[in-house]
């Protein structure tokens, strides 16, 4: 029960702002995505088509072959926890709220739910609305994981949670992928900490795809060449540098493009070191433009 996502020319628009502009892609199911994309990308509009929350401008988003909007039966089987908690209603208690998801998904997972309001520490009989922030996100991520829906999407939902619960927010999706597996779609700032879940990471720029691809393929795009100062500044020098850091009289120099085997050989025979490159560093790159927001 692992559906594929097929969206065809999707392009959505508020006004003016072309906010999606003519996407496409494929995601078989059974994966864990990141969605990558600076401010203003377009991540939390394709998130919401994706869901059947918004009808497209133009253009199609399919489950399983079947278009989302309007079609209960496909929504059924998707999950969209949103940074602004979108779980329930902020009067509600936690209680009520899990009550009302186990009548409304067809997967949920009682027992689960009630395990991960343990693990996370969230007072059940309070309300919604008088959780912390970072409490109300790590809510959020129990009904996403509890719902066990089969195509379980995440749009900045770690906002607020402090680093320890982040962790256990990701070997929780982690374990729970394992364990059964389905689609998981991560829209994240936080690159570097969240890239180790991914298997493939789609990057949108300025309402189009910008890369589509496994993250082993976007790390391979990158290396970090380490060595002593002048000799990694002359293997360097007709490369793409995105830039460096020196420690004493070693520097470290982040080069874009891939390397082959005589290129590496070549370092290796100069004394360097060649390493992975942080996807954070190459998204920067890659999404490097005129500013943040359109
Ligand atoms: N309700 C709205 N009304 C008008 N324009 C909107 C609305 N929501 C989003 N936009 C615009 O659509 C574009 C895409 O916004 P979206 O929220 O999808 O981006 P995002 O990638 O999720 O950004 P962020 O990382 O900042 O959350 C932006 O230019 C934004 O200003």
């Amino acid at each position: 029960m692992t559906p594929t996502i097929d969206v065809a020319d999707l392009s959505y628009r508020y006004g003016t702002t072309l906010a999606l502009d003519g996407v496409n892609f494929s995601l078989p199911g059974g994966k864990i995505y990141g969605l990558l994309g600076r401010n203003g990308a377009g991540k939390t509009t394709l998130l919401s088509a994706l869901a059947g929350f918004r009808k497209p401008s133009a253009g199609t988003v399919r489950i399983d072959g079947q278009p989302v909007f309007e079609n209960a039966q496909v929504v059924r089987q998707v999950c969209l926890i949103q940074e602004s908690s979108n779980v329930g209603d902020r009067s509600d208690t936690l209680h009520d709220i899990l009550d009302f998801a186990r009548r409304l998904r067809p997967g949920w997972d009682a027992a689960y739910a009630a395990r991960l309001v343990e693990k996370f520490e969230l007072p059940s009989r309070t309300k919604l609305g008088e959780l912390s922030r970072g409490q109300r996100s790590a809510f959020g991520i129990v009904v996403g994981l509890a719902s066990r829906a089969p195509v379980t999407m995440f749009d900045e939902a770690h906002l607020g949670m402090d680093a320890p619960t982040r962790q256990a927010f990701a070997d929780e999706l982690l374990q729970a992928f394992l364990e059964q597996p389905r689609t998981f779609v991560v829209s994240t700032h936080l690159i570097e900490e969240q890239s180790p879940l991914f298997e493939r990471v789609l990057i949108l720029h300025e309402g189009r795809v910008l890369l589509h691809e496994d993250l082993d393929d976007l790390r391979a795009r990158g290396v970090a060449v380490t060595g002593p100062a002048a000799t990694v500044d002359d293997f360097v020098a007709d490369l793409t540098v995105l830039g460096d850091q020196r420690l004493g009289p070693t520097k470290s120099a982040m080069v874009y493009g891939e390397f082959d085997d005589e290129r590496r050989a070549a370092a290796r025979a100069a004394g360097l070191d060649l390493g992975p490159m942080a996807v954070q560093d190459l998204f920067t790159h890659l999404t490097r433009s005129t500013g943040g927001a359109r």
